[in-house]
C-alpha cells in the first residue's frame, strides 16, 4: 500500500496549495509576502488582530474566531516570558555528537519534562539503550496534554539535542548565550532547530492556560535528543508505542524545517534521507616528526584525501558507480511544476552569504536540494586543524561524509555501492595502511500526500497568521524519523516549519527571528484549532 502511494507520490512537486478549502478566516488583502516584509512586527500583529475582529462579528465560527484573537493578544503579553523559556534552553549546550556533552542533553531533557510538567501535561521517559558501552542515550520525552475522546489528538515531534558549536568556528556571539539584536533576531545554537520549534509547542499550552481557553485538541508529544546523531534508539520506540502510547494519534505535525525564503511561510511534504559514513586510514603506531619520516612512510592523510576526491567532484556529481540508477527519473509533469515556482537565486544567495552556487538557475538548484541525491565532505578526524604550521604526519585519519538520498533509492544499496567503490579505489591505491569505511547512521527520505485535512488545517492557519497561501515545498534535509512515524501510525504527517532560509541551521551564528518565534507560536496553536474543526477523512 505504502509501496504504492509513494511511487504516484515520488514525481510530484506541488507549489501552491490550490487545493485547500478556503480558510475560514480569511487574512486582509494587504498581507502579501512584499507587504508583510515591509511591516514591523507590531504593525503586523495589530492588524492580525483587528482581522480577527471584524471576522468575529461576521463568521460562522465565533466561537473559534474568539478563541484565536485570545490566544493571539495572550502570545503577545507573553512574548518577553517565551524567549526567556528559549534563553534557558539555549543556555543548555545539548550537543549530541559529542559524548563529553552527553550530561548536557540529558540535562536539556530534565528541563523539559519539568516544564512541560508544570504547565499540566504528563511526562514519562524512554529509555533507548546505550549508544555504545559506556554511554547511555539520552531519554525520549513522551508527553501526553489532554485526553478528552471527544477531541482529534495531534502527536507533535520535535528534538532537544543540537549540533556542535565553537564560538572560534565564527560565531559572533557565544553560541549557548541567546544574543538578541536590535531586529530581533534571536542567535544562539538550537534556536531555530529546534529548540525554538519545540519550545512553541509549549507556549502553546502557557498561552492557552493564561488565557482560559479550553486546549483545542488532545496534544501527544515526542521530544528525542538524538535527532542530530541519526535518531539512535527512535524507530524502536515508535514502532513499540504506535500501538499503545501514541494509539490515539489522527495526525502527525512535525516542526523542524525552514521556509524556502524570507517572507513566504510553507508546508512542507518531502524530505531527503541521509547515509552518514566514516572512512578510517590507519597505519603508523603514533603520530610522527615529518621531517624523520616524511618520505619514508605511506601517510594515511595521503590515502585519505586521494580517496576521498573520489567520492564526488566539485560540480556536485556523485562518483560512486551506480549511485544515480535509483533516482526516479524526472518526469516532463515534475519539470512543468517546477517552472511555477516563485523562487529566484538572490533568496539561495542571500541565506549562503555568497554567489558560490554550482548553478546560477533557480530551479534547477531546488531540483538539485529536493529531488536529486548529494555527496558532502564533512571532516577529518584525527587530522592537524589549529592555526599554526605544525609539522606532524597523523598516524590515523578517520573522513566523514554523507550522502543525502531520494526517492526510490534504497539504503542498503546506497551502502553496497559505497563500500564496493572504497574498497575498489583503495585496492588501486596499492597501500600498506589499513583503510576502513563503515556506516554511521543511516535514516530514510520521505515523501506525503498533502492532499490532506491536516495539511488543509495548516494552510488555513497558516493564512490566518502570516496572511499569505503557503508555498508546499520538499526540504533537502533529513529528519529519520519521519517515515518510521507515518509507516506506523499510518497517519498522516505534516512538517510546519517556524524558521526562515537565513536562519543558519549547524552553522555559525544560527538564529531565530523573534517575529517568527511569536507568530510561530501563534501558528502552531491556530493549526491546532483548524484540525479541530476540519471534518476528518
Ligand atoms: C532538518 C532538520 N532540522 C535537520 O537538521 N536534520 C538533520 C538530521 C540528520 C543529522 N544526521 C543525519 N540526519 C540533517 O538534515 O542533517
Ligand atoms: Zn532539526
Ligand atoms: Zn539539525
Amino acid at each position: 500500500m505504502f509501496g504504492l502511494l509513494r511511487r504516484n507520490l515520488v514525481n510530484r512537486v506541488v507549489i501552491n496549495t490550490t487545493k485547500a478549502a478556503p480558510p475560514l478566516l480569511s487574512p486582509s488583502p494587504h498581507h502579501t509576502p512584499t507587504r508583510l516584509a515591509r511591516f514591523t512586527s507590531t504593525h503586523y500583529y495589530n492588524s492580525n488582530h483587528r482581522e480577527l475582529y471584524r471576522r468575529y462579528h461576521t463568521s460562522i465560527n465565533h466561537k473559534m474566531v474568539a478563541d484565536l484573537k485570545a490566544y493571539y493578544e495572550q502570545v503577545d503579553a507573553l512574548e518577553g516570558a517565551f524567549v526567556e523559556r528559549l534563553r534557558k534552553a539555549v543556555a543548555i549546550p545539548s550537543v549530541s555528537a559529542e559524548p563529553e556533552r552527553r550530561p548536557d542533553v540529558v540535562k536539556m531533557a530534565e528541563w523539559l519534562k519539568a516544564e512541560l510538567e508544570t504547565l499540566g501535561a504528563s511526562v514519562q521517559y524512554y529509555y533507548p539503550g546505550e549508544q555504545h558501552p559506556g554511554l547511555d542515550l539520552p531519554p525520549v520525552l513522551l508527553g501526553r496534554y489532554g485526553s478528552d475522546p471527544n477531541k482529534r489528538t495531534i502527536l507533535v515531534y520535535g528534538h532537544y539535542d543540537v549540533q556542535p558549536a565553537f564560538k572560534e568556528d565564527g560565531w559572533d556571539s557565544q553560541p549557548f548565550d541567546l544574543t538578541i539584536d536590535k531586529d530581533g533576531r534571536m542567535f544562539g545554537r538550537g534556536s531555530t532547530d529546534d529548540k525554538g520549534p519545540v519550545l512553541g509547542w509549549l507556549n502553546v499550552i502557557e498561552a492557552h492556560k493564561k488565557a482560559n481557553l479550553e486546549f483545542p485538541v488532545n496534544l501527544l508529544m515526542c521530544f528525542e535528543g538524538m535527532e542530530e546523531s541519526g535518531s539512535e534508539g527512535l524507530e524502536e520506540m515508535i514502532k513499540k508505542e504506535a500501538k499503545n502510547f501514541y494509539k490515539d494519534t489522527d495526525a502527525v505535525c512535525i516542526s523542524d524545517n525552514y521556509w524556502l525564503g524570507t517572507t513566504k511561510p510553507c508546508l512542507t511534504y518531502g524530505l531527503r534521507g541521509c547515509s552518514y559514513y566514516q572512512l578510517e586510514v590507519s597505519g603508523p603506531g603514533q603520530d610522527l616528526h615529518s621531517g624523520v619520516y616524511g618520505g619514508t612512510v605511506t601517510e594515511p592523510m595521503t590515502d585519505l584525501t586521494n580517496l576521498m576526491t573520489t567520492l564526488v567532484d566539485n560540480k556536485g556529481k556523485i562518483l560512486i558507480p551506480g549511485i544515480y540508477d535509483q533516482v526516479a527519473p524526472l518526469t516532463d509533469k515534475e519539470v512543468a511544476l517546477y517552472q511555477n515556482i516563485d523562487f529566484g537565486m538572490d533568496t539561495i544567495h542571500e541565506a549562503l552569504g555568497s554567489t558560490t552556487t554550482i548553478s546560477n538557475d533557480a530551479k534547477e538548484t531546488l531540483m538539485k536540494r529536493w529531488r536529486f541525491p548529494s555527496l558532502s565532505l564533512h571532516g577529518i578526524e584525527g587530522a592537524y586543524y589549529a592555526p599554526g604550521a605544525k609539522t606532524v604526519i597523523p598516524a590515523k585519519v578517520i573522513g566523514k561524509f554523507s550522502i543525502r538520498t531520494v526517492p526510490n533509492m534504497e539504503l542498503a544499496e546506497v551502502t553496497r555501492l559505497v563500500t564496493a567503490h572504497v574498497e575498489k579505489e583503495a585496492a588501486k591505491l596499492g597501500t600498506n595502511n589499513t583503510i576502513k569505511v563503515s556506516l554511521i547512521h543511516d535514516g530514510k527520505w520521505w515523501v506525503a500526500d498533502p492532499d490532506h485535512w491536516n495539511f488543509r488545517a495548516a494552510a488555513k492557519a497558516t493564512e490566518q497568521v502570516w496572511g499569505v497561501k503557503p508555498d508546499l515545498t520538499r526540504e533537502g534535509g533529513s529528519i529519520p524519523i519521519t517515515l518510521t512515524f507515518e509507516e506506523e501510525t499510518g497517519k498522516n504527517v505534516l512538517l510546519l516549519p517556524m524558521g526562515t532560509s537565513t536562519d543558519q541551521p549547524h552553522s555559525i551564528n544560527e538564529k531565530l527571528d523573534k517575529k517568527n518565534y511569536i507568530q510561530g507560536t501563534k501558528l502552531l496553536g491556530s493549526y491546532l484549532h483548524y484540525v479541530a474543526e476540519e471534518k476528518m477523512e
